[in-house]
């Protein structure tokens, strides 16, 4: 009996906890929505299906701009260009927050880093580092030995392999994360492998669409659900190991002086050279190292593998790539950025691929910081506001025959991928703007060019192009659901 009461008592209590703390309505006219449950709200419309698509799906019945309620997250979903550009350009500063996140939190040093970083003067700091310091044009030139190192070693790879299946996404991703290691910190592969093996945990832990993830403020959730000690343990072996590479760095430096060789000593160069607003120290870095980590393993191979399918299901495209790419590249061993820029076509099926499949198809979420409206409607402080890029670039009004895959679209077309246009944000736009677009581009489109000027392709087993499955997984990234395999028939030039 006594147990019977205790239970009672402890089950009110949270429903009058959820009734009177939690479930506290916003004021002003929120946009329109679809029929919300009581507690778990919209969780039901769109769990366990692809955001993207269930989102964009919503849109087309409730509009443009809709008020989801997911779990206790208060939530607007942008959806058309024209009201993409009023929240990320004219209300930018209003929604650079970004929402609470634990994996911040825990893993990344109290969301010291840039992705999980809310914004402000740190943030301003760190930001302008990876982007004109880290990831700059120039930087990323000089990382071009080691990128034709592992590329050609790949293509060594499957020129040994010639007339048998090629697993893509695995060939690619070995060659990708080394190319990452090697320009982050030099040739360390015993912590290289181990790095990537928890960054791999790390990208399904954060993937925010965990039940826990719905209810931030019902603490107790994140402690049943594991997520808490999974995510310090993670955190504790990241740490380890750039505390070892750190500290044989620090050695070096001492014995040789500073390099520039890698990220690692242009962070140290910066930390050294001092005359920040905000110092910083090693875990900034190390925070920064492993946003790099996340931002650019997975996005550049799925960018590869959704080009390559492409170019598998429709043999034209890649008869006219591979066409350009043998004219240009003819003759020559190296390939520089320069000779990339004359791949005129090929930029255009990149960018088609990445219109239709873009790793990260809603934009990161992001919160507000100052309340704003938007047609008519009032977005409070605290909501999260979530950009489905997606629908914008297969929105109808601003693209024609919006769903299918025709790269000569863009061969007329100033569009680009600097997030000024609305209607095609693959690396996102404004303050939030993804820093690696030059290293994430450059890294796809050379794989690719190699792999289409190096070899001729067939499918495995008499498939024929239109049985190539296109479903997609969704979780940080949305990458293709059944890997690629293909078979390298011919290499090329032959001798
Ligand atoms: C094809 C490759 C890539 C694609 C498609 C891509 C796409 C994106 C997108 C859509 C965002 C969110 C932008 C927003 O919310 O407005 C983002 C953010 C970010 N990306 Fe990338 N990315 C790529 C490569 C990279 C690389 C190579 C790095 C670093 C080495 C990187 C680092 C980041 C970081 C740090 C952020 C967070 C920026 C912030 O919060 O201010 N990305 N990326």
């Amino acid at each position: 009996m006594a147990l019977y009461i205790t239970f009672l008592f402890i089950v009110s209590s949270l429903v009058l906890f959820y009734f009177f703390v939690l479930n506290q309505k916003p004021k002003g006219k929120l946009p329109p929505g679809p029929p919300k449950l009581p507690i778990i709200g919209n969780i039901p419309q769109v769990a366990g299906k692809l955001p993207h698509h269930v989102l964009r799906d919503l849109a087309r019945k409730y509009g443009p701009v809709m008020h989801l309620q997911l779990g206790h997250l208060s939530t607007i979903v942008v959806s058309s260009p024209r009201l993409a550009e009023h929240v990320l350009k004219t209300n930018d500063l209003a929604v650079s927050n970004r929402p609470y996140s634990l994996v911040g939190d825990v893993v990344l040093y109290g969301g010291s880093d840039v992705v999980f970083g809310n914004y402000g003067d740190y943030w301003r700091q760190m930001k302008k580092i990876m982007t004109t310091e880290a990831l700059s044009a120039k930087k990323v030139r000089e990382f071009s030995g080691i990128r034709d190192h592992e590329i050609n070693n790949m293509i060594e790879f499957i020129r040994s392999t010639l007339g048998k299946p090629f697993h893509l996404r695995e060939g690619v991703m070995q060659r990708n994360n080394n190319i990452i290691c090697k320009a982050l910190f030099g040739d360390h592969s015993k912590q290289q492998d181990l790095l990537i093996e928890i960054v791999e945990e790390l990208v399904v832990l954060a993937s925010g669409f965990q039940l826990a993830d719905f209810f931030p403020k019902l603490k107790f959730l994140t402690a049943i659900s594991g997520m808490k000690s999974k995510l310090t343990k993670v955190h504790n072996e990241l740490d380890n190991i750039f505390d070892e590479l750190f500290r044989e760095r620090k050695i070096k430096r001492q014995t040789n002086g500073a390099t520039e060789d890698d990220l690692l000593d242009v962070l140290f160069n910066i930390k050294e050279r001092g005359g920040l607003q905000f110092p910083i120290e090693d875990n900034n870095i190390k925070a920064i190292f492993v946003n790099m980590f996340i931002g650019g393993t997975d996005t550049s191979v799925v960018t590869i593998e959704w080009t390559m399918t492409q170019m598998m299901r429709f043999p034209e495209v890649m008869k006219k790539a591979q066409a350009e790419v043998r004219r240009v590249f003819k003759g020559k061993q190296t390939i520089t950025e320069k000779d990339l820029e004359q791949l005129v076509y090929l930029r255009c099926v990149v960018k088609e691929a990445l219109r239709l499949y873009a790793p990260i198809p809603i934009l990161l979420p992001r919160e507000s910081r100052e309340k704003f409206q938007i047609d008519g409607y009032d977005i409070p402080v605290g909501t999260r506001v979530l950009v489905n890029a997606y629908a914008c670039s297969t929105d109808p009004e601003y693209w024609d025959d919006a769903d299918s895959f025709k790269p000569e679209r863009f061969e007329k077309s100033a569009v680009d991928f600097m997030g000024r246009n609305y209607e095609y944000l693959p690396f996102g736009t404004g303050r939030r703007i993804c820093p690696g677009i030059t290293f994430g581009l450059n890294v796809a489109e050379i794989i690719i060019a190699k792999l289409i000027y190096h070899f001729d392709w067939e499918l495995p087993n008499g498939l024929s192009p239109k049985d190539i499955d296109l479903s997609e997984n969704f979780g940080v990234v949305a990458d293709k659901k059944v890997p690629l395999e293909i078979i390298p028939t011919r290499y090329y030039p032959m001798s």
